[in-house]
């Protein structure tokens, strides 16, 4: 790790805006993002598919210069400062541009030359488990294995902000829980990570604070906990035999019938399942196949996505003690 003066975060962006296209066809993919990633945390950015989130990390790499807005990068300018910026951060795109015909060993060799001070070769390998394939062409390896060369150069360079655009997509369980341990050793050491994905258990394990973009907008923001606060807890079974009806439960806001399952949505879990339990007992009836869950990230960004969010925020900058 270089010894650059930390800025309390990495990456703060205010009203930023990225627009393609020009005129009558112009169109708006990121419209007034605020974002703060804390210096030494996981940040994961959480989106429906065309949300904006690569168009929001592009401009952060760099790569793009907003078309409104700020956006500071380890306190530099992405754009004007990027020869600064590049030296002390990591990009992992969703497609790498590395030729299949070279070797892992050749492939790192080759990025390690374009960077000022790159980590031996070696200790690559044995970070990412690369170790058996180092002589096998990148176009012969498993979709995993070309995912961990992509990641060994992203952090070959020993980078103090880690950008990560869904470094586990197409991976297998265990491969995926290999990226989850290095990233959190990246955190261990030092390190920021701003990482997108679509996994949801992904960002609820990793990340300190999740940000939410639907349409171009940040629309939740916080922990995993804060965010699922003040989402409805949810109750069901197999449908009750009979004439039997679903009583009124306290707490309960909506009660829904599908596929053979009774589905209750409660602001208050405890209480609704107490009286659901004890009116159960009353009536001798059993509650086939129940299932009792607390608010999860799912079910918010589930909300968020067809749009019946209970409970939008306004996205507030973040607060002292708000970071796990
Ligand atoms: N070069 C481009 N020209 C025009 N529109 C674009 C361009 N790149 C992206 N877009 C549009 O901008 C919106 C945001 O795209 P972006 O790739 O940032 O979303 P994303 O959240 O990363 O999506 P995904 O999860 O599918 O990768 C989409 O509607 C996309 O079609």
């Amino acid at each position: 790790m270089t010894t650059n003066p930390t800025t309390e975060f990495a990456v703060q962006a205010r009203g930023l805006r990225r627009t393609y296209g020009k005129g009558s066809g112009a169109y708006e993919a990121v419209r007034g993002v605020d974002l703060d990633v804390r210096t030494g945390s996981i940040t994961a950015l959480l989106g429906t598919n065309g949300a904006g989130k690569t168009s929001t990390l592009e401009v952060i790499e760099g790569l793009a210069a907003p078309s409104g807005g700020t956006v500071r990068v380890l306190g530099l300018d992405p754009v004007a400062d990027r020869a600064a910026v590049r030296r002390r951060t990591g990009v992992l795109l969703q497609r790498s541009g590395f030729s299949g015909d070279l070797t892992v060993r050749e492939t790192l060799r080759l990025w390690g030359g374009t960077l000022s001070a790159p980590r031996p070769v070696d200790d690559m390998l044995a970070m990412l488990s690369l170790e058996r394939r180092a002589d096998t062409r990148v176009l012969s390896l498993s979709g995993g294995e070309a995912r961990r060369v992509d990641l060994a150069c992203t952090l070959m360079g020993d980078p103090e902000l880690v950008v990560l655009d869904e470094p586990t997509t197409g991976l297998d369980p265990e491969s995926r829980r290999e990226v989850w341990h290095l990233v959190s050793a990246l955190r261990e050491r030092g390190a920021t990570v701003l990482v997108t994905t679509h996994y949801l258990d992904e960002a609820e394990h990793l990340a300190d604070r999740i940000e939410i973009l639907h349409a171009g907008r940040i629309v939740r923001s916080g922990t995993p906990t804060q965010i699922a606060a003040g989402h409805p807890s949810r109750i069901s079974f197999v449908r009750l035999p009979g004439r039997l009806a679903v009583p009124a439960l306290p707490g309960v806001t909506d009660v829904a019938e599908e596929a053979g399952r009774t589905t209750l949505h409660t602001a208050d879990l405890q209480r609704t399942l107490g009286e659901l339990l004890s009116w159960a007992a009353r009536h001798d009836v059993r509650l086939d196949g129940l299932d009792a869950r607390s608010p999860s990230l799912e079910s918010v960004f589930l909300a968020v996505a067809d749009g019946r969010d209970p409970n939008p925020t306004t996205p507030s900058p973040i607060l002292e003690g708000s970071h796990r």
